[in-house]
């Protein structure tokens, strides 16, 4: 069995697979490019975010050159906001707003310089420590360890202490916040890191013989981030606010202006009891609404790093109109709607799921219909193959058919209806999320793409099967569950002494077997399989195939499918859907589709497989049984 080779001849075809689709219900594509397609869309947070920070920086950048001396002392005293002085004047007839602009520079440089000293040092000893391992990081976190139990503000009231008034300057008092404030964010950092330099991308980097301070820079670091981003603009934040803290414990920044000193002199001033708003008020809304902007900039970092999380927004056609809306998911009647779904299949057997024109749109700059008008039926305990080459969208299929789509897939028509072995027929499309969660695993469940990963790490297998039945069957009782966890790992031939084993005990082959154990738990009637094999090899993935027409034979429930591999399909399946560009092109029984293809692409599809023809293709040339053969259920 071979995988499946590029078709010669079908680059373009290919090409136009993947391509975006402009379609009557795509919509004419907007595109960004460069670097306009890397910035995040503007939500309303990040433009007041961005407003307020901006506006605040640019006063302290240009404020302190317009006012003038805010030392000066005038005769006038206190005295409320007038024309000559926008912000009134202090006890001594010092003007506040002039105080207040040098105020803001100084609380910025502050945070900024803590900001970017304590995430420099949290990088160096969080990622350095995490990715060398060994005495450097125990080195790195034995002192970031004491950092964190030292209590921070006696800490910082010491240090302050210790140094003159007349030496303490705003740079003092950032340095000594930043000494204080690194150690949480490098604990974060190095268990991130840890997490990360076990990734495969990085072994590969490794493996690849890329150098060490490559691998951290290219690799790891981009995935750090957000992380750093957010906590950059924490620290900024909590510098700000501590500065002020310090300074109203008169432990500040004694020669320079702060929004702190600022309030420290206002106590000491009586501006409360004189009730001199105009004194206190400023500098508290400043500390208040800079703290706001850099929060709101905080909620969009993860959007504007990582592209996966920016939330794609309706693209609007040219000339301004919006583009014709996709029509929503059916609800309620669409069943009615839908075009009567065969009581039997064409092979005679009973309808279970019926597909009636579904076409999913990723509503995206450039929008893709990557399902166009599929129409399948599977029949109860039937095989249904699905192939066709990489972004054909058999993935897409599956999971709108499961409602495991999401944004910006969109379901834009068509139906999906499972016919319930107790008679009811159920409308996929139109159930709410609570009559979904029930349905899913119950009736239909899924091994997806990449399964032998899907386990959690941490939870023994035991756990995770029995997550599955508490939740479903919540008065099955203990030993019940056991049981029937017992019962399936036996069913894909695992000793149930596995059940207490963690995955990494387990070889690939069995973690996926475990994985299609856990699709049975529920008994359902039809099991979705996107590519449940890929990642092992030949002679597993053959016992793996094997069990599931085994499983099939004695338990009764249909398959979907889904590979590229069609030479494996006509070994398994009764019936096979080929796909290509989001159409089904051919869908016939796999005899026919080996014997007698109609369209030219499933020839090609069959054409592209050397060992069709070759000496190991015995069974697809003669239709000699081979070990793998339909309704065998012999062990391997
Ligand atoms: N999140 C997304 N945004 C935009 N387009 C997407 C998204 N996910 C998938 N697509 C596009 O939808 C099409 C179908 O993708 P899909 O993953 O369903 O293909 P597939 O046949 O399952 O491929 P493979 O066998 O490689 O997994 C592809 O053109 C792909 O680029």
């Amino acid at each position: 069995m071979t995988n499946l080779s590029p078709l010669t001849g079908s680059a373009d075809e290919g090409a136009a697979a993947a391509a975006p689709v402009k379609s009557a219900s795509a919509p004419p594509s907007r595109g960004r490019s460069g670097m306009r397609a890397l910035l995040p869309s503007w939500s309303p947070k990040l433009v007041i975010g961005l407003v307020l920070v901006l506006g605040i920086t640019l006063f302290a950048i240009i404020g302190p050159w317009l006012v003038g001396d805010p030392d000066a002392i005038d005769s006038i005293g206190m005295t409320e906001p007038s024309g000559e002085y926008w912000l009134g004047t202090t006890q001594t007839g010092q003007d506040v707003f002039a105080q207040l602009a040098h105020a803001v520079r100084g609380s910025l440089l502050v945070g900024l310089v803590v900001g970017i000293l304590a995430t420099i040092l949290s990088a160096l000893f969080g990622i350095i420590g995490g990715y060398v391992g060994g005495a450097v990081d125990e080195g790195f976190s034995l002192l970031s360890n004491v950092m964190l139990v030292i209590p921070g503000l006696p800490l910082v009231i010491v240090i302050a202490g210790f140094v003159p008034p007349q030496d303490r300057g705003w740079w003092t008092v950032a340095l000594v916040l930043a000494i204080t404030g690194w150690a949480a964010a490098a604990r974060v950092l190095r268990a991130q890191t840890l997490s990360l330099r076990n990734r495969d991308y990085v072994a590969a980097a490794r493996v690849a013989g890329e150098k060490r301070w490559r691998i951290v820079s290219v690799e790891i670091l981009p995935n750090l981030l957000p992380l750093l981003a957010s906590q950059f603009v924490f620290a900024v934040i909590a510098a700000i606010l501590a500065e002020a803290g310090l300074s109203f414990l008169g432990l500040g920044a004694a020669n320079s202006h702060t929004l702190g000193t600022m309030l420290y002199y206002a106590q000491n001033g009586f501006a409360l009891q004189y009730e001199a708003w105009w004194w206190f008020g400023p500098p508290g809304l400043m500390i208040a609404l800079f703290g706001c902007g850099l929060s709101l900039i905080n909620f969009s970092i993860d959007e504007i790093i990582n592209p996966k999380l920016r939330v794609p927004k309706p693209v609007a056609a040219k000339g301004g109109t919006p583009p014709p809306a996709a029509p929503p998911a059916p609800v309620g009647g669409a069943a009615a709607q839908a075009p009567p779904a065969p009581a039997r299949a064409a092979d005679g057997r009973d309808v279970v799921l019926s597909v009636r024109d579904l076409n999913v749109i990723y509503q995206t700059e450039n929008p893709v219909h990557a399902v166009k008008d599929v129409s399948i039926t599977l029949g109860r305990g039937e095989i249904l193959g699905l192939a066709g080459e990489s972004g054909c969208g058999k993935t897409t299929l599956a999971y709108a058919v499961n409602r495991l789509h999401r944004p910006p897939a969109e379901v834009a028509s068509g139906s999906v209806i499972f016919h319930d072995r107790d008679g009811g027929d159920i409308d996929l499309l139109a159930l709410d999320a609570e009559e979904l969660r029930q349905f899913r695993w119950a009736k239909l469940s899924m091994v997806f793409q990449g399964a032998m990963n899907s386990l959690n790490p941490v939870i023994s297998i035991h756990e995770q099967l029995d997550d599955v039945l508490t939740t479903h069957k919540p008065d099955m009782s203990k030993q019940a569950r056991r049981e029937r966890c017992e019962e399936v790992l036996r069913l894909v031939r695992v000793d149930p002494t596995r059940l207490d084993s963690f995955p990494h005990e387990l070889s690939g082959g069995m973690r996926q077997r475990v994985m299609i154990a856990m699709a049975m738990l529920l008994d359902p009637q039809v099991m979705i399989m996107d590519e449940p094999t890929t990642a092992l090899d030949v002679v597993v993935q053959r016992g793996i195939l094997r069990e599931i027409i085994r499983l099939r034979d004695e338990l009764g429930f249909a398959v979907v499918f889904i590979t590229h591999d069609l030479p494996m399909l006509l070994e398994l399946s009764d019936r096979i859907a080929v796909m290509r560009a989001g159409e089904v092109v051919e869908y016939a029984p796999a005899e026919q589709i080996y014997e007698r293809p109609e369209h030219p692409y499933t020839r090609q599809l069959l054409g592209s497989f050397p060992s069709l023809t070759g000496e190991r293709g015995a069974f697809i040339r003669t239709g000699e049984s081979s070990p793998l053969t339909k309704n065998e259920g012999a062990p391997r």
